[in-house]
């Protein structure tokens, strides 16, 4: 894993200090299976609040990727659509998941894919998330967390609209 990440950061040109520390996978069995619209909006992020960076890594079958935009102006097309294939290094950046939703849809292909997510944890969330005695191990911990944070959303659970 670290070495994808060196090369990932190498090839995305991001120096070591600022290389996230955070890796989401996700495995896709087959075409039947997808990621539905959404904003990688978890508050351990903060991805609606400040400009941060997404860095996707994606193995294996090719797969459509789509970004829609919250709020399309004028002639702007409401879905863009791009295609992730095996090797691919795509990134999402600025206010991206403010401004947009994205999804992986379903589509008629047999292979296997994998995708590698990274991120940075934001700083402030997780010292709220100490706080909370989120993390059971530690000596002091506080009252156990609430089940219904948001910091790990259950994808089931549809996105909530954009607004
Ligand atoms: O599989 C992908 O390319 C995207 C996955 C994704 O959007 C996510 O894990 O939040
Ligand atoms: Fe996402």
């Amino acid at each position: 894993m670290i070495e994808l990440l060196r090369h990932s950061m190498h090839f995305c040109g991001i120096g070591e200090r600022e290389w996230p520390d955070s890796c989401n996978l996700n495995y896709y069995e087959d075409g039947g299976a997808s990621v539905g619209w959404h904003a990688d909006d978890e508050h351990l992020f903060q991805g609606k609040l400040q400009d941060i960076r997404i860095v996707s890594l994606s193995f294996g079958q090719a797969r459509s990727f789509e970004l829609r935009r919250n709020w399309p102006e004028g002639d702007e097309p409401g879905v863009e659509r791009i295609v992730l294939s095996n090797g691919d290094l795509m990134t999402m950046e600025g206010m991206t998941q403010k401004h947009y939703q994205h999804r992986v849809p379903k589509e008629s292909c047999k292979g296997p894919r994998i995708n590698l997510t990274w991120r940075l944890v934001c700083s402030r969330s997780l010292a709220v998330l100490l706080d909370m005695g989120y993390f059971p191990n530690r000596a002091n911990r506080a009252t156990p967390p609430p089940q219904d944070m948001g910091y790990f959303p259950n994808r089931a659970t549809p996105p909530p609209p954009p607004h």
